[in-house]
């Protein structure tokens, strides 16, 4: 439980910019939790006519996205302290979003949650309403009981709760991993995610390194990937670094996927789900009088493709179309291409850690009606490859379903195809498939597949 010591960055906040970035969390989550809104799109909203210091943007955007990466957790802290209904819409998330403070952000002392609950209770409740009452009773109680968990023997129930993961998601995740493995999974899934940044390798690495290092980001070579870095904070989109192209973002097992293919420079390359185009600028990178088409189901999206090959210099190798991969056979005829990556629509299991709401809204089912596009959009590219072509299939997922699943049946059903080794700078399979889960380098969870057709 939170003790009540004080926190310098909030003390030198203004109590009326508190108060707003409270607030601004608080409306946000009302229309997340009760609504039913996205919230990255929901929240930017918010910031953006907000007039907030970067370090309220902070809190802000910390109070939304805490309150939901531990919803389940905080919903079992408080379901037996709620014993009347919440008849005012923002009752809930105010008590969530309390209650996250009071036991993950340790430097905000109990005593600060509870006043700034009261001025909001008072800020969003109807006019004379209880209930800023209701709120207070049930936060004092709660800061009275502390944390609870489910007993140990319960082990589903206890994981769930203790990791805020619905319950079939552990069992699943069980399922294929075992209890002790699931444990250490889902435990790294709740920490933050790294800055990790991949260097441009049209540009001067070891200068980039050295402004880095200047401007206190602290640069570590990545475990994982040849030109990744991992940095001590964030940040690094506002800096010229970011802005001239020297680096990009990417976490460090994405940047596998493209390390997987052998390059010549003059191949002609399709990326056959690209957007917002993070390994169509890394294949660009290694073409010399090649070209990469990145296709996209959404045209919208494929702005963000092409904003990403100019800032990173690479415009002149990218050609982007806005179709459906199902259909790609339908566009293009032959096997025009020498390599082509499918980096597949996906659950994103292996990116619970970035993107805390997939773990509420992704079912069962998903994995299935998923697998089943994945399967669509092999079948339709694998015909544009040419013989002693390379493919390689990747997704953002650690199901089964999406990853051995779909090449076990892509296999099966496309003969003239083989799985090949393939050894990368830091980390190889012998089998042709990469599996990363996300406890184990600390990165996003990833798979990657690299096929061949036979000549
Ligand atoms: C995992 S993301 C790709 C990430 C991208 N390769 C990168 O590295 O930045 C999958 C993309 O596939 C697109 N997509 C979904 N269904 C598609 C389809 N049937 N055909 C083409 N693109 C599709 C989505 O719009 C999304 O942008």
């Amino acid at each position: 439980m939170a003790k009540a010591v004080s926190l310098p960055q909030e003390k030198k906040l203004s109590t009326k910019n508190k108060k707003s970035a409270r607030a601004i969390a608080l409306a946000t989550l009302i229309r997340v939790l009760q609504d039913g809104s996205y919230s990255n799109i929901s929240l930017n909203n918010s910031l953006q006519g907000a007039h907030l210091s970067q370090a309220d943007k902070n809190l802000a955007t910390k109070l939304v996205y805490g309150t939901i990466q531990y919803r389940i957790f905080l919903d079992y802290q408080l379901h037996d302290l709620i014993k009347t209904k919440l008849s005012e819409k923002y009752l809930k998330p105010l008590l969530l979003m309390s209650a996250y403070q009071i036991f993950f952000l340790d430097k905000i002392p109990t005593r600060a949650v509870l006043d700034e609950a009261n001025k909001l209770a008072k800020e969003f409740g109807k006019q004379h309403s209880g209930g800023f009452r209701v709120a207070n009773g049930i936060l004092r109680a709660l800061t009275r009981r502390g944390k609870i968990l489910p007993p140990e023997k319960d082990r589903f129930k206890y994981l769930s709760v203790k990791e805020s993961i619905p319950i079939w998601l552990v069992k699943y995740f069980v399922t294929n991993w075992g209890f002790k493995r699931t444990a250490s999974i889902l435990q790294s899934i709740n920490e933050p995610a790294k800055n990790s940044v991949r260097l441009s390798s049209l540009t001067n690495q070891r200068q980039t390194l050295v402004a880095l290092t200047k401007l206190g980001y602290e640069p570590q070579a990545s475990q994982l990937a040849a030109n990744n870095y991992v940095l001590a904070h964030g940040g690094i989109v506002e800096t010229t670094l970011f802005k001239n192209g020297q680096l990009t973002v990417q976490d460090e097992a994405a940047s596998l996927v493209v390390d997987a293919f052998d390059f010549n420079g003059d191949e002609e390359v399709l990326d056959a789900c690209s957007a917002p185009g993070g390994k169509t600028v890394q294949i660009a990178e290694h073409l010399t009088t090649g070209q990469v088409t990145a296709l996209d189901i959404h045209e919208k999206k494929l702005r963000l493709v092409r904003q990403n090959a100019t800032r990173m210099h690479v415009a002149d190798q990218v050609k982007t179309k806005a179709i459906d991969a199902r259909k790609a056979d339908e566009y293009f005829s032959g096997q025009q291409f020498a390599r082509i990556l499918v980096d597949a629509p996906c659950s994103g299991l292996g990116l619970l850690r970035r993107k805390p709401e997939i773990r509420y809204t992704k079912k069962k089912q998903d994995l299935l009606n998923l697998q089943k596009i994945q399967l669509s959009i092999l079948d339709h590219v694998s015909h544009l490859l040419e013989e002693n072509g390379e493919l390689v299939y990747s997704t953002c997922t650690i199901s089964l379903e999406e990853d051995e699943d779909v090449v076990k049946q892509f296999l099966a059903s496309h003969p003239n195809f083989e799985l090949v080794p393939f050894e990368l700078s830091k980390i190889g399979t012998k089998t042709g498939m990469l599996k990363i889960l996300p406890d184990s380098y600390g990165s996003d969870g990833f798979f990657i597949a690299k096929f061949k057709l036979r000549g």
